[in-house]
């Protein structure tokens, strides 16, 4: 059997729980798994085939465990990485402080590699702002930063998909978030 030709990679990083694996459900498998949450062990692979322009190029996307345990691993998976998307929980400061370290890293250590920022879990705080722990200026303001290279773009909602003097998009909720935005 032949292997897989993989055009792009892609690595999902973020604190664990955030929700990359549901995003990643959402992009690959268009759904929303409800039920007990299960974390993620070492990394998990999938394969998305997408339509640029005319033709068809097949996206690796590395959905890496988020607990600090396997820390050392998800370095090996950003590897040559094309594109990262470092998620954060909108109810979970400490999760930003953590995106903002996948941030700083890939910035440091993988010069080719397109970084998205994606605040996620938008529907705890519609209902209630007050869960709200990471406030929508403080991450435009990392996202677009004043780090030799930053971050490619914002994501908070689909819903607005907000576009923002400098190209940033925002996208907040992992039930809707689209990977296909990445813009290849
Ligand atoms: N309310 C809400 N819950 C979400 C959302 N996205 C994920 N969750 C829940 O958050 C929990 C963790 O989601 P995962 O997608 O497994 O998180 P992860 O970042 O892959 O976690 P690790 O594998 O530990 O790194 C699960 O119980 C999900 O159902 C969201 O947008 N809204």
């Amino acid at each position: 059997m032949s292997a897989m030709r993989v055009d792009a990679k892609v690595v999902m990083l973020g604190k664990e729980s955030v929700g990359k694996t549901s995003l990643v459900e959402r992009y690959v498998h268009h759904r929303f798994l409800v039920g007990p949450y299960q974390n993620t062990i070492g990394a998990a692979f999938v394969a998305k085939p997408i339509q640029v322009a005319d033709r068809v190029i097949t996206l690796g996307i590395w959905d890496t465990a988020g607990s600090e345990r396997y820390e050392a691993m998800s370095r090996i998976y950003y590897r040559g990485a094309r594109a990262a998307v470092v998620c954060y929980d909108l109810t979970d400061s400490s999760s930003f402080q953590r995106a903002r370290f996948w941030v700083k890293e890939l910035q440091n250590c993988e010069e080719h590699c397109k970084i998205y920022v994606c605040g996620t879990k938008s529907d705890l705080i519609e209902g209630e702002r007050a869960l709200r722990q990471v406030d929508f200026h403080d991450a435009q303001d990392f996202a677009e930063g004043d780090e030799p290279r930053p971050t490619s773009r914002l994501w908070e909602s689909v819903i607005s998909v907000a576009s923002f003097p400098s190209g940033t998009k925002l996208v907040e909720r992992a039930h809707t978030s689209k990977l296909c935005m990445l813009g290849f």
